[in-house]
């Protein structure tokens, strides 16, 4: 038995068929660049890891290919044992508090929110309409913003004209929610305790931070859209909003050029014209000054948000780093623990240099904050969501 999960991104597609109960993975595999030049494929199957550089216009091309894939390489998904196939969807307005089996009510509902995610909904929904052709089985989606149905409406809803802002649907929806969900859990079991003040980093290419109470979430970074909040690999994060009006004005810009400058040429990439991190390293390193600022920007907007988390929570046992940067980049993470010596927390640096795989606890026993890294594991998560929608039909 196993389910076939399909994570579609701004610019790429993250798939794994994976064995719900096990959590094994059988093949997982990546497509990045899509719309691009040439975009790169990767399938690992077996162990033996696949590359393909293909030109892929687009996410229905990129699915159509990799779904190619399984059958050349392996394993053929005729004979794969696929009972469903689970979508992530990153917008969900304030429809759905769970994941969904696919009706046309539902694919029509995940089109409408489009606007609330213009870099992702529009993907998931490609995704979504090629896999529903070629895979005969329940398809089920699963929302970045389910797990922040339950915030509180002092954190959700913005201080904005109400009747406004309630026509228009105008509120914070969250997002990552789902790898929110399955770090935090794990931090719980992780200290065998389920009361806990948590904050959780994730920070990837797209980056958010949540506030965790007894296993709620009770605020988060990510807005209306996943632009709010931190500084990420080409998003602002928060900005004063009066900075549109402002280019818009003096600078001649369009709602679109902005829309576009915000989302796609800002953060990193915008500060200093990469926004892989790792690319931002080697340029500090470098002697980049602005490279080094930028390093400094990023870890003064989680630090911020650190503080005011702990303050609305009124305490904070666990911190944990989590996705790409959070859970590779140790002088990162060393760099935001430092600056919170003045509140009893204290980096193990030995342990916090240790790569791969499994859980960490990254703050000596006296810190007065359990620090962690936890690999997160969408697609997992996506996979047993997917098989409890399934189980229930
Ligand atoms: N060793 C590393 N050090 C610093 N950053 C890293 C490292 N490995 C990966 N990253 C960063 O992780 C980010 C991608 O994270 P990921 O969670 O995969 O994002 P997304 O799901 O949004 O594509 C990239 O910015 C990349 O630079
Ligand atoms: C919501 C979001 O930013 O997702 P990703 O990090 O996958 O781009
Ligand atoms: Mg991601």
């Amino acid at each position: 038995m196993t389910v076939l999960v399909i994570n579609s991104g701004s610019s790429s597609i993250k798939y794994q068929l994976v064995d719900p109960e096990s959590g094994e993975a059988i093949a997982v595999g990546l497509v990045e660049q899509i719309g691009e030049s040439s975009s790169h494929i990767k399938h690992t199957y077996e162990g033996v890891k696949h590359e393909f550089d293909e030109t892929l216009s687009d996410h229905g091309e990129g699915l159509r290919f990799v779904l190619h894939l399984f059958d050349t390489i392996g394993p053929k998904l005729s004979e794969a044992g696929i009972v469903a196939v689970g979508h992530r969807v990153v917008q969900g307005g304030r429809h759905f508090d769970g994941p969904a089996l696919i009706t046309q009510e539902v694919r029509d509902l995940v089109a409408e929110l489009a606007p609330l995610a213009p870099l992702h909904n529009p993907a998931n929904l490609r995704g979504i309409d090629v896999a529903r052709d070629l895979l005969d089985v329940p398809h089920v989606v699963v929302f970045d913003t389910a797990f922040f149905q339950t915030l509180p409406e002092e954190a959700a809803r913005y201080a904005l004209d109400r009747e406004i802002a309630d026509t228009y649907a105008v509120r914070r929806y969250g997002a990552h929610g789902t790898s929110h969900q399955y770090v935090s859990r794990k931090a719980a079991e992780y200290v065998g305790r389920e009361d806990l003040k948590q904050i959780v980093l994730h920070l990837g290419n797209g980056a958010s931070v949540s506030a965790v109470v007894d296993g709620e979430a009770v605020d988060t970074s990510m807005g209306l859209t996943p632009l709010e909040g931190l500084v990420m690999g080409t998003r602002t994060g928060d900005i004063d909003p009066a900075v549109i009006f402002h280019l818009h004005r003096v600078a001649g810009m369009s709602i679109d050029e902005l829309d576009d400058l915000v989302n796609k040429r800002s953060g990193l990439k915008g500060l200093v014209g990469e926004n892989d991190m790792r690319a931002v390293w080697d340029m500090a390193n470098g002697g980049d000054a602005n490279a080094r600022e930028a390093l400094d920007i990023y870890v003064h907007r989680i630090v911020k948000y650190i503080g005011s988390y702990a303050a609305v929570m009124g305490g904070l046992d666990v911190l944990t780093f989590t996705a790409g940067i959070g859970e590779n980049d140790d002088l990162l993470r060393a760099e935001v623990i430092a600056r919170l010596a003045p509140f009893g927390v204290t980096l193990n640096a030995e342990t916090n240099a240790i790569r791969g795989d499994e859980i960490r606890k990254i703050s000596t026993d006296e810190s007065s904050v359990t620090v962690l890294v936890i690999p997160t594991n969408e697609e997992l998560a996506i996979a047993r969501q997917a098989m409890d929608v399934v189980a229930g039909l």
